[in-house]
């Protein structure tokens, strides 16, 4: 039975994800171009799990009204990126209007995410009070997960070890799209190399023309 509420965090579109922005600034449609590629990582990981077995409910948390659209389209529902005080404060607000116990957040940049990995990641969060999966260089998070208690996120430089220091715990798992978060160009290449959500494939194979 669908059991979590997933909360998303999505900035706008044209000041997020920096770090991609050599992927597109020589373009001639670089603003364009650069929001194309954002807007399609979050929308292949807001399908996946909107997807995944195991979620009733995918929550955006984003003012961003392209954004909004795209992925209400995909079935999740949206709320106003406040209180404006930066990404944690953003995911304490979504994990409020989110319903039940239990409540996942989950990284807006994983093309890579298949729902039958954050089923099984999900599955194994469901045994502790607060749980989290680590990004793939080991020092990020890419889900942090509660159940029947306040989500606490700690999201930011080195909030691995701050989500382990303030008692959520380690999974580990087979669930290699879970932790391909796409950060820099050399993350999209290896989410690419795991097979990319149709978006993110589509947007990057047009960036190459
Ligand atoms: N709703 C919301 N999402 C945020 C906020 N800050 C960051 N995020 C999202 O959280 C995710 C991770 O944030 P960061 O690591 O700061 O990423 P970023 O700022 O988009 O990327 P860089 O500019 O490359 O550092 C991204 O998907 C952001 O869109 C915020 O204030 N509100
Ligand atoms: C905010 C985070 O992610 P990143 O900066 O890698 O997107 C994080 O891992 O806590």
């Amino acid at each position: 039975m669908p059991s979590w509420s997933v909360v998303v965090p999505a900035k706008r579109l044209d000041v997020a994800k920096t770090r991609l922005r050599p992927l597109t600034e020589s373009r001639d449609d670089a603003v364009a171009a650069h929001r194309e590629l954002v807007l399609a990582l979050l929308a292949d990981t807001v399908a996946a799990a909107v997807a995944c077995s195991v979620v009733g409910v995918v929550v955006v948390v984003t003012d961003d009204p392209r954004a909004s659209d795209v992925v209400r389209a995909l079935g999740a529902t949206t709320v106003a990126d406040e209180p404006d005080r930066g990404l944690n404060p953003a995911l304490e607000h979504g994990a409020r209007s989110a319903p039940g116990p239990a409540v996942a957040a989950l990284s807006s940049d994983l093309p890579a995410l298949r729902p039958a990995e954050l089923a099984a990641a999900l599955h194994a969060a469901g045994g502790a009070a607060r749980a989290f999966v680590a990004d793939a260089q080991g020092t990020g998070t890419t889900l942090l997960t509660a159940v029947g208690t306040d989500l606490l996120p700690r999201f930011g430089p080195g909030s691995a070890e701050a989500h382990l220091t303030g008692g959520a715990v380690a999974l580990a798992g087979s669930w290699p799209g879970l932790v391909r978060d796409v950060d820099t160009e050399d993350d999209l290449r290896a989410a690419l190399g795991l097979g990319a959500g149709p978006r993110t494939t589509e947007v990057v194979a047009r960036l190459a023309r």
